[in-house]
């Protein structure tokens, strides 16, 4: 007995690191859904590690030749699913999208985007907000023809701006996000702001800065304590102050806006938000609209439609910088289709199957939101031969189709020709899914395209790109968060000589 004893005595801290250990670990499992297969999980902390470890994409590749086109992780006890694949993607968030339509209960969702208006909600809110805002849009014809002049009104600075540079080498991140912004706040409140404007200026950099730090607060989602750490090591109180920041910003222009508000005559966004707002309220019927969720709304306008739009802008530019040829060929179509005008229209698109293959080229490879926004599920839903559980979060992954070289020869070159036929004909434009697809589709993808149409053909119009003489090629690479950012860069914009002018 006395051995014994002496025995436990001496290897009891062994046994005291080995039994926590085991119990952890067994407490852990216990609580890690795992919806799919997937990699060895450490305990507690599951695939963190693998999570924190370089670029995504890479990682994504490499789990879906192990395990398919369904992964299951785990962080703390958080379960994740990625979706890869044309197929799944389709099944999961198109067959049995509404049960993948919800955002999760994470920190980026519920605190920096407060679980409001159309991006960060779910349920009653999200389905309310998601309907005003597309009868909104096709009411006021926007993405169609009827709005073109509000694009080509801020086209018109952009390009004056742009032949200022007098082809020296200039970045044109800041330009093209003031431009496809205030195309935003004229559609919001009916008001547009200089390229100079300091108070824009900084909206626009706090919208940067929250995108850049989106990848350390990301950890916060999966280890909610993480944000009451000292230090704001993760950027949580960066970020929450830069939302309040935008939100004291944009309740002023509200509240100035609604001052002027003329019931008989909604002049727009929040115009007609206001009404049926107060509408809904009077008739007692039941309703999610709120000033809270307009404040919220109108900011989700400005970063959704802002961010995205320009980002892929700027791709394009970059590849049309590296591709002097595909430039050439999209001038040329461009001259012959103006054909003495000094402008295209979006209806002069289909007579430009070139210039269509190269926008549907830059959204491939440009590949701005390589996995889309987070899903999630609430309640356990069959996928295939599992069971994804409630409270999984679920990663589109689209950059498993942009860039799957089963589906594309040579992914990584910009190849326009890929979306042509031999008769010239546009042909594979639905395989690519920058907009994403199903109940969460992008709702503002009509105004995208007019947009990327329009600010691209009157660029390559106007301008030869060409590369910065001291820093050469601008690079391929960029920096992954919740879109896919290029790197700083600048590109020369060397005004082409107009007919006429010759
Ligand atoms: C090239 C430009 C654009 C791209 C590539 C793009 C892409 C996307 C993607 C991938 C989503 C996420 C879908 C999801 O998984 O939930 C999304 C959502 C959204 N986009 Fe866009 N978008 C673009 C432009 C715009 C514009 C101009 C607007 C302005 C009206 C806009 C408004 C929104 C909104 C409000 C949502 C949230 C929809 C919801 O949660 O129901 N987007 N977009």
């Amino acid at each position: 007995m006395a051995l014994i004893l002496s025995l436990i005595s001496d290897h009891i801290l062994t046994l005291l690191v080995t039994t926590v250990t085991f119990v952890l670990w067994w407490v852990s499992q216990r609580r890690r859904k795992q919806p799919a297969p997937g990699p060895w999980a450490w305990p507690l902390v599951g695939h963190l590690f693998l999570l924190m470890r370089g670029d995504k994409r890479e990682l994504f590749r490499k789990l879906r030749a192990q395990y398919g086109d369904l992964v299951g992780l785990s962080v703390g006890r958080q379960s994740i699913l990625v979706v890869s694949g044309s197929n799944m993607l389709r099944e999961v968030f198109v067959k049995l999208g509404k049960h993948f339509d919800k955002r999760p209960q994470v920190f980026t969702v519920q605190k920096v985007g407060q679980g409001k208006a159309v991006v960060n909600s779910s349920g009653d809110v999200w389905k309310e907000h998601r309907a005003f805002l597309l009868r909104f849009m096709s009411q006021a014809g926007i993405g169609k023809t009827t709005f073109e002049a509000n694009v080509l009104e801020e086209l018109r600075p952009l390009i004056k701006l742009l032949e200022s540079t007098r082809g020296a080498e200039f970045d044109p991140r800041y330009c093209i996000q003031t431009a496809v912004s205030n195309i935003i706040c004229s559609i919001s409140f009916g008001q547009r702001f200089d390229h100079e404007d300091l108070e824009f200026k900084e909206l626009l950099n706090i919208f940067d800065e929250n995108m850049k730090v989106s990848g350390a607060t990301a950890l916060v989602n999966y280890f909610p304590f993480l944000e009451y750490l000292p230090g704001d090591l993760f950027k949580c109180r960066l970020c929450l102050d830069n939302v309040a920041k935008v939100q004291r910003i944009l309740d002023t222009w509200i509240k100035r806006h609604v001052s002027t508000l003329d019931a008989s005559e909604p002049r727009d966004f929040i115009d007609h938000y206001v009404l049926e707002m107060r509408e809904k309220v009077k008739a007692n019927s039941h309703t999610t609209m709120d000033d809270g969720q307009l404040l919220k709304f109108v900011g989700d306008l400005l970063v959704a439609g802002t961010e995205t739009s320009a980002t892929t802008l700027r791709w394009m530019l970059i590849f049309l910088v590296h591709h002097e040829d595909v430039q050439q060929t999209m001038y040329r179509e461009i001259e012959k289709t103006l054909d003495g005008r000094a402008q295209l229209s979006i209806l002069d698109k289909k007579k430009m199957p070139y210039t269509e293959a190269v926008i549907l080229e830059g959204q491939r490879l440009g590949d701005i939101a390589p996995f889309s926004l987070p899903h999630a599920t609430t309640e356990p839903v069959k996928v295939g031969d599992y069971v994804v559980p409630s409270g999984t979060l679920v990663i589109p992954n689209l950059n498993s189709v942009h860039l799957d070289p089963e589906l594309w020869e040579n992914p990584n070159e910009f190849k326009p020709s890929r979306f042509l036929n031999g008769a010239g004909e546009v042909v594979r434009d639905t395989e690519i899914l920058p907009f994403f697809q199903g109940p969460r589709m992008c709702p503002g993808r009509g105004l995208a395209r007019l947009e990327l149409f329009l600010f691209l053909t009157s660029i390559v119009q106007h301008f030869q790109l060409l590369p910065s003489e001291s820093e050469g090629l601008p690079r391929l690479d960029g920096h992954v968060g919740i879109t896919y950012v290029p790197f700083p860069h600048r590109i020369r914009f060397v005004k082409r000589t107009l007919r006429g002018e010759e």
